[in-house]
């Protein structure tokens, strides 16, 4: 057999396309599809005046410095410059769309914006905030670190003896063994069930994280794929993780030689079957992407220069210069009619621009308006209705971010790592008044990075030619590669009086600002929606933020605050999210008779940056039509 590229029809030749929402899932899409197809001709809608969606890393100006001439006389900028993000900031070094963004950035030439945050830096360590304000480090790895993993145990956020009794009852306890694929279960149901609700309050904390979300609601289905599947099973999770555990302690029995063989078959492998198409479809001789994705394995966090954001204006402007001026963003144009004209087999944008394809990348409260706007043509069959119900039926979270900066103190203290994150039982008593769920600690994260594509790595990470002597033994040279990676201090470019700054980066809201939450302070927020005013919502974190770092932010004089709240934020996968994606995608391809698709972090898989780039990927391959065909040797 022999493997050959076939170009077959699912985007037409010189069609034209519509992307609509210029956030990282819009762009993403929209890149990779011109660099596949050069042919289409596409076009990005943005209702903002910005691109990048949730990602916006602006620059605050804290305060007047002394005036400075630079060396043509003219006078420097004089306000000392503080970067601050207001949604996601780093991304995770394992992950095949952080492998994609990473070769991105390299063909883009912004690798000296890319910093890893290396495993033994202070800003990998997480913690929990248990009652009584007291941060309880989570340990990193159950065996590296005992004297973490020992006083997490016995702290009062593990209740070590309760805990253990679930967790040795787990293995006997009855498993339902789901036979209906259809079944769903909350995480919070589930893993009190399975295992106790200890471990439950836990992961209460991990989804305050990640979807700013109640597990009560969210689906295990969508977020644990691999105990679903367990459960589905009738199997035991302790017995499962007990084996593995067994296989790893056997592994001490096997030879070293044994040992390098096997993790050298494991890395050869390593690439999995998305990135293996991009490696062949969108091939970057330059960088050698099994090499990078050995070393992210060992790179617990990405940070950027500039924030996140240099990633997103790279997308679109890499987007908007190819294709010799074809392909264009439009930003303040907003979408307000997404419509089909049968007989001209076009879509109609607001009622003025025909294209042969559109891909939505927007949340569904915003595509309801549109789908509300649409003409009698589409209301006609009712079908239009009907979508419109499944879509509500998604909900969002809303969030409020409050960024704090205060130079030359040290507010964190002994408490110094990645930040910490609020479990659900937090202050049961008092119903964690303020809604907050979780902070970042910025300054360590900015203090602790490492230019990622330094000398070193880069050389090893492209093809270049090898120095002589290390041609001798190329075996020892890949050794090299994965156990002796180096991060050189960066080269600071401000003084070291500047080092103690603080900043943190608190978040409030979210499942606990939902209308349908059981909300006590309600006669505190100013609209019918749940969410306070800004300058409530100010108050609140500042009180928050005071008392759970037991400091007096009211009385710092120097500092700089900002607050963002951002409605609509994160979308919930609850309990029968995956079916309900199904039928709004069938929906809406049989009303736009295919012509339109949904993504997204609502209709594409995972909500995370990486998960929004490497889905602009897949997609756009697939609707490329650029597919691989096995043919017969003739
Ligand atoms: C601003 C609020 C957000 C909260 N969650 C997200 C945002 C944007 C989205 C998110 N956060 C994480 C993930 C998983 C990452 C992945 O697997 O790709 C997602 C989808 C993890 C995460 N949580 C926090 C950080 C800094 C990160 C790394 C990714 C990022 O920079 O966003 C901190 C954090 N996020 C939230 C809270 C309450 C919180 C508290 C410490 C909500």
């Amino acid at each position: 057999m022999k493997a050959s590229l076939l170009l077959f029809k699912a985007l037409a030749k010189n069609e034209n396309i519509a992307v609509v929402g210029g956030g990282i899932s819009g762009l993403s899409y929209a890149y990779f599809l011109t660099k596949l197809r050069p042919d289409l001709t596409v076009t990005v809608f943005e209702e903002s005046n910005k691109t990048g969606g949730y990602i916006y890393s602006p620059i605050g100006y804290k305060k007047e410095l002394p005036l400075k001439h630079n060396l043509n006389g003219a006078v420097e900028e004089n306000f000392e410059k503080i970067l601050f993000e207001k949604g996601p900031r780093t991304l995770r070094g394992k992950s095949d769309g952080t492998l994609i963004i990473l070769d991105l950035l390299h063909r883009f030439k912004l690798t000296d914006q890319v910093y890893a945050i290396p495993k033994d830096s202070i800003a990998n360590k997480k913690y929990l905030l248990s009652n009584g304000n007291k941060l309880i480090e989570v340990p990193n790895s159950f065996l590296r670190n005992p004297i973490v993993l020992l006083k997490f145990l016995m702290s009062p956020v593990f209740q070590f003896r309760k805990a253990m009794v679930n967790l040795i009852c787990e293995v006997f306890r009855r498993k339902k063994g789901w036979s209906d694929s259809k079944m769903d279960e909350s995480v919070e149901s589930f893993l009190n069930r399975r295992l106790g609700k200890e471990l439950s309050n836990i992961a209460s904390a991990v989804y305050h994280g990640i979807f700013a979300g109640d597990i009560g609601k969210l689906s295990i289905k969508s977020l644990m794929p691999g105990m679903y599947q367990i459960e589905k099973h009738g199997n035991s999770l302790v017995g499962i993780t007990l084996l593995n555990t067994k296989r790893n302690l056997l592994s001490i029995f096997i030879s070293e030689q044994e040992k390098r063989v096997a993790k050298q078959k494991r890395n050869d492998n390593l690439l999995s079957k998305d990135i293996k198409k991009y490696e062949k479809f969108f091939f970057n001789k330059d960088l050698n992407l099994s090499k990078l994705s050995v070393l992210l394995k060992s790179i617990p966090m990405i940070s950027f220069k500039n924030g996140l954001q240099s990633l997103t204006t790279a997308l679109g402007e890499n987007f908007s210069l190819s294709n010799s001026g074809k392909n264009r963003i439009l930003t303040e144009n907003g979408i307000t009619q997404i419509d089909i004209s049968e007989e001209r087999n076009k879509i109609i944008v607001n009622n003025q621009y025909e294209f042969d394809y559109l891909k939505s990348t927007l949340n569904s409260p915003k595509l309801v308006k549109i789908l509300e706007n649409s003409t009698e043509n589409l209301e006609k069959n009712g079908k239009i209705r009907n979508l419109i119900e499944l879509m509500k039926r998604i909900n969002y979270v809303t969030v409020c971010v409050g960024n704090i900066y205060v130079p030359r103190q040290d507010l964190l203290k002994s408490n110094h790592g990645f930040g910490y994150l609020i479990p659900k039982n937090y202050e049961k008593q008092t119903n964690n008044k303020e809604k907050l769920l979780g902070v970042i600690f910025d300054s360590d994260i900015e203090k602790s990075r490492k230019l990622l594509f330094n000398e070193q790595i880069s050389r090893k990470l492209t093809n270049e030619e090898l120095p002589n002597k290390d041609k001798i033994d190329k075996s020892a040279n890949n050794k090299l590669f994965y156990t002796d990676v180096k991060f050189p201090e960066l080269e600071l470019d401000f003084n070291k009086e500047q080092l103690d700054y603080t900043k943190i980066t608190a978040i409030m809201g979210g499942h606990y600002w939902s209308p349908s939450s059981n909300n006590q302070d309600v006669d505190k927020y100013d609209n019918e929606e749940n969410v306070p005013s800004k300058s409530i919502a100010l108050k609140m974190i500042k009180l928050a933020v005071s008392k759970q770092l037991n400091i007096e932010l009211d009385d710092i004089k120097e500092k700089l605050i900002e607050l963002e709240i951002v409605k609509n934020a994160i979308p919930q996968y609850e309990v029968g999210f995956i079916e309900l994606r199904e039928e709004i995608h069938q929906k809406v391809c049989e009303i736009y008779k295919d012509k339109v698709k949904l993504g997204g972090m609502s209709f594409s898989n995972g909500i995370g940056v990486p998960d929004c780039v490497l889905n602009g990927f897949t997609e756009a391959l697939a609707d490329s039509g650029i597919e691989e065909k096995e043919e017969p040797d003739k």
